[in-house]
């Protein structure tokens, strides 16, 4: 579902003529099966975000192949990523960024009105993904008049809005009380097992680590659970 094959990145930072190279990532391989729930841990810097944009086209590799979802996407351009981020992938923040001066409703909706869909199809759906969420009594609501639970549950009804096969999430109960945080948790489990929707899901946080099939382990820009990199049980949840 997730392919990368000895992906490296890294960034050049400085004005020009006095550039500096920042190597992030080395020789990472990793593969994310269909279905699965994976957790990316590591010490904070150790390259988890830049890994997840990798992921996400936000960034491209500076050697190596990525393929999502079947699809060599090493070479998308800018527009053909956002199209194909828009048919494969969803997302979950940790700042849930919901745009404040539209309503639940607007801002789960987004997604569909981006592809174009007509307004009845639309309210159809937005109305039972915030309810399957539990949050169609709020649809009205602005993100300032709700909970961060209930602010994280419209970002992951919009982040569903499409069907997408593949969720990434950075830190997505970074913000939540521990009990939200159980909540969104069995509701990632549930996601996964009833839609087949498959997880990466950065994070500190041992719950969510648990939640998970399977954890990918980062250190200074390595994978350390690749073979011979020493093995997951030399990492630390930070
Ligand atoms: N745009 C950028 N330009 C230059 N260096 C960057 C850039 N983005 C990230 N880095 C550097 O790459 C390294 C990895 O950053 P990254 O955000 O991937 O780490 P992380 O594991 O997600 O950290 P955290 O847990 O703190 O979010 C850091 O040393 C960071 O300073």
């Amino acid at each position: 579902m997730i392919e990368m094959i000895q992906v490296n990145h890294q960034f050049v930072i400085g004005k020009k003529g006095r550039e500096r190279i920042v190597p992030v990532l080395h020789e990472i391989d990793l593969q994310v099966k269909e279905g699965e729930i994976v957790a990316i841990v590591g010490r904070s810097g150790s390259g988890k975000s830049t890994l997840l944009n990798l992921m996400s086209g936000y960034i491209r590799p500076t050697a190596g192949a990525i393929r999502v979802a079947g699809r060599d996407v090493t070479g998308l351009s800018e527009g053909d990523w956002a199209d194909f981020r828009l048919a494969h992938l969803g997302f979950m923040f940790q700042s849930f960024q919901l745009i404040p001066s539209m309503t639940a409703f607007e801002n789960a909706e987004l997604p569909l009105v981006l592809k174009g869909m007509g307004i009845a199809e639309r309210k159809k759906r937005v109305m039972a993904l915030l309810n399957q969420v539990g949050v169609a009594e709020y649809a009205g609501h602005y993100p300032g008049e709700l909970s961060g639970g209930q602010q994280q549950r419209v970002s992951v009804a919009r982040a569903l809005m499409l069907n997408p096969p593949i969720v990434l999430a950075d830190e997505p109960t970074g913000s939540l009380d521990s009990d939200n945080e159980r909540q969104l948790l069995s509701l990632i489990r549930e996601l996964n097992r009833e839609l087949g929707i498959t997880f990466v899901l950065i994070t500190h946080d041992e719950q969510v680590a648990a939640t998970a099939h399977r954890t990918i382990a980062l250190k200074d820009g390595y994978l350390l659970n690749a073979p011979g990199k020493g093995g997951a049980s030399s990492y630390e949840i930070q």
